[in-house]
């Protein structure tokens, strides 16, 4: 064979060598490259594999079957991952601090009525008199108004009190045995999940308390979800799941209009299967003269109590509806068992008196104050606080 012929042939040879060998390795880095990827990907699902349950489930309720729910989607509002900053909410501890200088006003009636027995000087017929007015305009109530001044006249005569010392005193334990100091006034979160109905008329507050109260929970490091089943009113759950995202609570809400039983059964679901301590339910503003509209509310709790039992039904009363705000206690206690009451707006009113004729007429206490719009004014109600600073405020004033 001819010298070129041999070389050539080596040439092809070693051409070929070469190619394969480029294609085996290039074969052997995919391999390893898809290699690492599936290992990878096993990796990422080992990991994410325990935490998938941690997430709400969004699924259709269970329908109780003696009472029709209409289905509805229902949303699990999650406050955004990227969140950059949650709140912090005051600890109950310190807003009672904060909130003490403004539970008593110094145009507060009560506080008025104070000062004139706390002088110290004898009290004839028509200071008495004055006193029984004032105790009424401060939304004391008749009853109340005639058992206090009684006992009051009673000891002081008997007592011939002249020093303002003695006086506050006395006046303090008075006071303090009208508004019942003994009331076990803790929120009842007991429950897997606790659930708490907040329930009231339209515009005392409910949307409101339900956020302060979330707060107040994850103050104390409580796990909480919240039920818009205020569907009612169109931005309620938007506002309602504002407030959840402030602290990183989530939110179940509904389509608007959709059956409220239906958003409270599902929110109650959805907590209990993610192992959450307190659902709070915002239920949608009655009007208590609406028979069909009280009777739904009753329906809310019912359904919602396949599912759970309602630990607490929070009854919001605006402080400034006075005598009104009477009847609406009267009237929902007739549809669910109201459990303690929430009373609002007792920075704009000083008529703490009514907590007196609530408390009569529902045989309930008096749970937690609303005290101005801020986030954290909402504390819990301390009879003793209470009376002292209406007494440290007549004595300023
Ligand atoms: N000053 C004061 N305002 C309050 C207090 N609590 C609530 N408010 C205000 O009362 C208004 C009505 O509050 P909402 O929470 O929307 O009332 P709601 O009962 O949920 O109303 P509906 O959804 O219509 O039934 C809002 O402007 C609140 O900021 C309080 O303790 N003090």
């Amino acid at each position: 064979m001819d010298l070129t012929i041999i070389l050539l042939i080596v040439l092809a040879l070693g051409l070929v060598a070469v190619g394969v060998g480029a294609v085996a390795a290039r074969r052997q880095a995919i391999a390893t490259r898809e290699r690492a990827e599936l290992e990878a990907k096993q990796a990422e699902q080992a990991a994410s594999g325990g935490t998938a349950t941690a997430e709400p489930s969004t699924e259709a309720p269970e329908r109780p079957t003696d009472e029709p729910v209409v289905e509805e989607e229902s949303v699990v509002d999650e406050p955004a991952v990227a969140a950059p900053e949650l709140d912090t909410p005051e600890t109950p501890r310190t807003r009672l601090q904060r909130l003490r200088a403004r539970l008593a006003r110094s145009d507060n009636p009560l506080s008025k009525a104070m000062l004139t027995l706390l002088s110290g000087k004898q009290l004839d017929e028509e200071t008495w008199e004055d006193f029984e007015d004032t105790l009424l305009t401060a939304d004391l109530g008749v009853g109340p108004t005639t058992q206090l001044t009684e006992r009051l006249r009673q000891r002081f005569t008997v007592d011939g009190v002249t020093d303002p010392e003695q006086a506050r005193n006395i006046l303090r334990e008075e006071l303090l045995t009208l508004i019942g100091p003994d009331s076990d006034r803790s929120i009842n979160t007991a429950g897997e999940p606790g659930v708490v109905m907040v329930v009231g008329v339209n515009g005392t507050g409910k949307t409101t308390t339900v956020g302060k109260l979330a707060r107040v929970l994850v103050a104390e490091d409580a796990d909480v979800l919240l039920g818009a089943a205020d569907t009612f009113r169109a931005a309620a759950a938007e506002q309602l799941a504002t407030w959840g995202e402030r602290v990183g609570v989530p939110t179940v809400r509904g389509e608007e209009a959709a059956d409220p039983a239906s958003v409270a059964f599902e929110a109650v679901k959805v907590g209990k299967e993610n192992g959450v301590d307190v659902v709070l339910i915002d239920t949608a503003g009655r009007l208590h003269t609406k028979t069909g509209l009280m009777d739904e509310l009753g329906k809310v709790k019912r359904v919602i109590e396949r599912q759970a039992p309602v630990s607490e039904v929070l009854l919001v009363i605006d402080a400034t509806t006075g005598q009104n705000g009477l009847t609406q206690a009267r009237i929902f206690s007739e549809v669910v068992d109201v459990t303690g009451v929430v009373l609002t707006k007792l920075d704009g009113s000083a008529k703490g008196g009514i907590i007196v004729q609530i408390q009569n007429e529902l045989g309930v206490p008096v749970k937690l104050v609303g005290l101005g719009e801020g986030a954290d004014d909402l504390a819990p109600f301390d009879p003793e606080m209470f009376v002292d600073a209406l007494l440290d405020t007549a004595k300023a004033s």
